[in-house]
């Protein structure tokens, strides 16, 4: 059961001058929202600040009807928030199997070998490599790793930052592929995305940020055909 994601007037930074300000958004459940933006706009800040890494001044974060704010991350983990960060996400030394089994400690799932086998399945390519180093497989396979790893502790809610950063154009179509088979089982997705284009082409809505504020929100067709959107954040015209 998923439940809708509600951030309102948050206002948030690193103990200095708030680097995002009066940021309201909402995601259904089992939609899937992509934050977009210029560089340091905040994107990465506000997914931090969803999972209680940041200083929250302001503002509200409700999961259904529960409130985020004041939460700490391993509480959230069982509240059924799960993210993954944008690099050094797998544990390089650790089997991809040891990987998949770090999320489950925060939060372990009713039936572990069943919730492994769901997640081979989505990540069919990872089924002969349970054994190897994480740190051994490709850009594109640790990235699976640590979004196989996030879904180990069956979130309602997956904060995704940058997941195709630094991916071939190949596993970029992969993994978007993978995030729309994750939407159908019904998990919330949102993510901070550089592929503005490709991503708004998944997306049930887009959100920008512009100075840590929100700038223009709208479904990810809207903002597709949107002139200045394109213009100022999708480099263009339409392909
Ligand atoms: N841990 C931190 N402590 C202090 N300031 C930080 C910290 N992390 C980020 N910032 C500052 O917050 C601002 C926003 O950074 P953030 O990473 O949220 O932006 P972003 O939109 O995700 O950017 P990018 O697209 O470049 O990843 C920047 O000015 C950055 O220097």
């Amino acid at each position: 059961m998923t439940e809708r994601l509600s951030v309102t007037d948050l206002t948030a930074g690193y103990g200095g001058p708030p680097i995002i300000e009066d940021i309201s958004l909402t995601v259904e459940p089992g939609e899937i929202a992509v934050i977009l933006g210029p560089n340091g706009a905040g994107k990465s800040t506000l997914l931090k600040t969803i999972f209680a890494l940041t200083q929250v001044a302001a503002g509200s974060i409700r999961l259904g009807a529960k409130e985020l704010v004041g939460c700490k991350t391993s509480a959230l983990v069982p509240l059924g928030v799960s993210a993954v960060p944008q690099s050094k996400n797998v544990f390089a030394t650790l089997s991809v199997e040891e990987n998949l089994d770090v999320g489950t400690y925060a939060a372990p799932p009713k039936d572990k070998a069943a919730t492994r086998e769901k997640i081979l399945a989505l990540f069919p390519d990872l089924k002969d490599k349970l054994g190897q180093p994480a740190g051994e497989l490709s850009g594109g396979q640790r990235q699976m790793v640590a979004m196989g790893r996030a879904l180990m502790s069956e979130p309602k809610l997956i904060l995704l930052d940058e997941p195709t950063a630094g991916l071939s154009p190949a596993y970029l179509e992969r993994i978007f592929d993978l995030l729309l088979d994750i939407r159908k089982t019904g998990i919330t997705i949102l993510m901070v995305e550089q592929n503005a284009r490709q991503a708004l082409q998944i997306a049930d809505h887009g959100h920008i940020l512009v100075a840590g504020r929100n700038h223009v929100s709208g479904t990810g067709k809207e903002l597709l055909a949107d002139e200045d959107v394109r213009r100022l954040f999708l480099g263009g015209a339409a392909a």
